[in-house]
């Protein structure tokens, strides 16, 4: 079972992008409320919750699942959720070169609701953007604000 929730040690999350397709769109693409699953490395319980995320293409494309792949392998490996967000960010960026991307998770940490403070219920929100934006329609709060509006 470790084997499985720790299949993404060693593991570049980029990778998982490797549906890529050449399109002049310079329209964000976002995909809301990816369900995620992994584990806190302080005390190997799980966090969970959902992810969005929105890139501003820059010629390149994604096959859209290759994003949550790339999200569940950065999952698989004992984790803090903010270094989670940027690596996830990070591998959009390498992999399709966007004028920017923004991620934003928020989840439920069992180790803060089953043990020590108790806190059920609590969200952890976390967000990365990267990326200049060049043409100047979009920037990092705008793709945020976009990639909230139905949540
Ligand atoms: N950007 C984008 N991707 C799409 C759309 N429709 C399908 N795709 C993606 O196109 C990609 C095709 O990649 P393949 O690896 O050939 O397909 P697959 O084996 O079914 O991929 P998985 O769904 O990851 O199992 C997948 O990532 C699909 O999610 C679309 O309208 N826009």
């Amino acid at each position: 079972m470790y084997g499985e929730l720790f299949s993404g040690v060693g593991l570049d999350p980029k990778d998982a992008i490797d549906a890529v397709f050449d399109e002049e769109s310079a329209d964000p693409v976002i995909l809301r409320n990816v369900s995620f699953y992994s584990v806190c490395e302080h005390h190997l319980l799980p966090f969970f919750g959902s992810a969005s995320l929105a890139y501003v293409p820059n010629g390149r494309i994604a096959g859209i699942s290759k994003l949550a792949r790339s999200l569940d392998l950065a999952c698989r490996r004992p984790q803090v959720q903010e270094r989670l967000t940027g690596q996830v960010a990070d591998a959009i960026l390498t992999a399709l070169t966007p004028q920017g991307v923004a991620v934003e998770l928020e989840a439920e940490h069992l180790c803060m609701a089953m043990r020590g403070i108790q806190k059920q219920g609590a969200r952890v929100v976390t967000t990365a953007v990267r990326g200049e934006f060049p043409d100047g329609r979009w920037d990092g709060n705008s793709l945020l604000a976009l990639l909230r509006r139905d949540s």
